[in-house]
């Protein structure tokens, strides 16, 4: 919620907040969706805000899209056929098409105005849209995997809440039609939320994820401008496989052609080490 003097932005969750202040504001507009926000902050660089909550920062983004993009793509042995739901600032994108083995990557994003804002005011985000590997579906995701059964390898759900356009990708019935999307050996990450704000959300997410997928896991990691500096990762695979170690793992050499700042092999199993509070609401599920 902009703050009434408007020189600060950022998200509400009962009882906190967390913003940043605003040098500059740069786009403002109502999509068919989303109240669509982007301004240049003190110090986070551009900053994309949708329905009041911050989705991205210049600064800060490489953080969750190395994440929600890697784990997946490093645990599956050979990922050809990528799918994106949501992502449309272009960060997993840009992730995604550093895999050399990637042939196609797919986005299906409900709201082209995030496109259009991201290739303006996001570009160090945006900057793989014209990869000639990159097909783009504007409309809802639930709606696209019922028309693509058994196509990929990997598919990344970059969504924002589950309150407003997102709120379908949050459900057992959409985790039914990713395992339909994708082929045998198919491997899936998800935004999960924070483990501060949302326990009962992630307990029931891996709790229905489980009746569909033989692996679940579910990975925390640092993010200093999403809720409670903590963002985690829902990951299944239609093998039994273990998805928390990386099938392919990176020299240092490795990491530096490839442009990673946050992800690297060791960090891939570390973050599915979870705090005992955690484990222990978790387990029932
Ligand atoms: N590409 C960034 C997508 C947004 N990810 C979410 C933004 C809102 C946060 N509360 C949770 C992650």
């Amino acid at each position: 919620q902009l703050k009434s003097d408007g020189k600060e932005m950022g998200g509400a969750w009962p009882g906190q907040a967390f913003s940043l202040q605003i040098e500059e504001v740069l786009f403002h507009e109502k999509s068919k969706y989303q109240d669509v926000l982007v301004f240049k902050s003190k110090t986070y660089g551009n900053v994309l805000i949708l329905d009041g909550i911050i989705q991205c920062t210049e600064r800060d983004e490489f953080a969750y899209q190395e994440m929600l993009a890697h784990l997946p793509l490093f645990a599956h042995p050979n990922p050809k056929k990528v799918l994106i739901i949501g992502g449309g600032d272009g960060g997993i994108l840009r992730e995604v098409l550093k895999h050399a083995s990637v042939e196609s990557v797919t986005m299906c994003e409900i709201d082209e105005m995030v496109i259009d804002v991201s290739k303006k005011y996001l570009p160090g985000m945006a900057e793989q849209f014209g990869n000639p590997k990159f097909n783009l579906f504007i409309g809802d995701g639930f709606e696209f995997l019922k028309n693509h059964k058994n196509e990929f390898d990997v598919v990344i759900t970059d969504s924002s809440d589950p309150v407003g356009p997102a709120e379908s990708l949050f459900g057992q019935s959409y985790y039914q039609l990713l395992s339909e999307s994708m082929k045998n050996g198919g491997i899936l990450s998800s935004q999960a939320e924070s483990v501060w704000l949302h326990l009962e959300l992630i307990s029931h997410m891996i709790e229905f994820t489980k009746k569909i997928f033989p692996t679940v896991q579910y990975a925390s990691s640092i993010m200093s401008t999403y809720p409670s500096g903590t963002m985690g990762y829902l990951i299944a695979s239609k093998d039994n496989r273990d998805v928390t170690k990386p099938a392919r793992t990176l020299t240092s050499e490795e990491i530096k052609s490839m442009n990673l700042k946050f992800y690297n092999s060791e960090l891939h199993s570390a973050a599915f080490i979870l705090p005992t509070f955690v484990n222990q609401a978790l387990q029932g599920s």
